[in-house]
């Protein structure tokens, strides 16, 4: 789907054209791609937030059919925190600016051996992140 994020202030921005491979209803996104991509939004939020993070929940509500080969774009943005608990937001938006879809996710902040689990080394620069964990 060519995802492509970038962070822009405290928000981070994007864009997206989804393909036959995410196709649902003909012509139509999957729901399932379209959450993957406003929960990649929210997750590189996390390097703003510069705190190790995981989606604990994520809400979507589809407003309208994201169309396939249509450009969409793709925001994020912190709404507050709460101890670990990292509330996030994003929308993604036609080429007319109408909102297609909008999710609110709560992220929990984990320590860097949460990722340890996986058994593959980490990122040599997620080495500096650990500062705002919860350990
Ligand atoms: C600096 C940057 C570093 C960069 C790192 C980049 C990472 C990139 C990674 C990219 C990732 C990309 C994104 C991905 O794809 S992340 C992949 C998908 N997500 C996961 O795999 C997460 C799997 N789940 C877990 O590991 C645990 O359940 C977590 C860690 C989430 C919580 O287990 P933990 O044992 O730690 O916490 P707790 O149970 O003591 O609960 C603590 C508090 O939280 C509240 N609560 C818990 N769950 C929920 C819920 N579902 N809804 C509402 N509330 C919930 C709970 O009530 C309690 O509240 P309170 O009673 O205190 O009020």
């Amino acid at each position: 789907m060519g995802l492509r994020l970038r962070v822009d202030g405290d928000v981070v921005r994007g864009e997206v054209t989804f393909d036959r491979r995410q196709q649902g209803a003909p012509g139509i996104a999957h729901g399932g791609a379209v959450t993957t991509v406003l929960d990649d939004a929210v997750a590189s939020l996390l390097v703003v937030l510069e705190t190790p993070a995981v989606t604990a929940n994520i809400h979507v509500d589809f407003r309208a059919p994201t169309l396939l080969h249509h450009p969409m774009t793709v925001e994020a943005r912190a709404t507050g925190r709460d101890g670990r608990k990292l509330h996030l937001t994003a929308r993604l938006l036609d080429e007319r600016a109408t909102v297609v879809a909008e999710a609110q996710a709560l992220f929990l902040a984990v320590d860097l051996e949460h990722f340890a689990k996986g058994g593959e080394a980490l990122p040599e620069a997620w080495s500096g992140w650990g500062a705002n964990a919860p350990g």
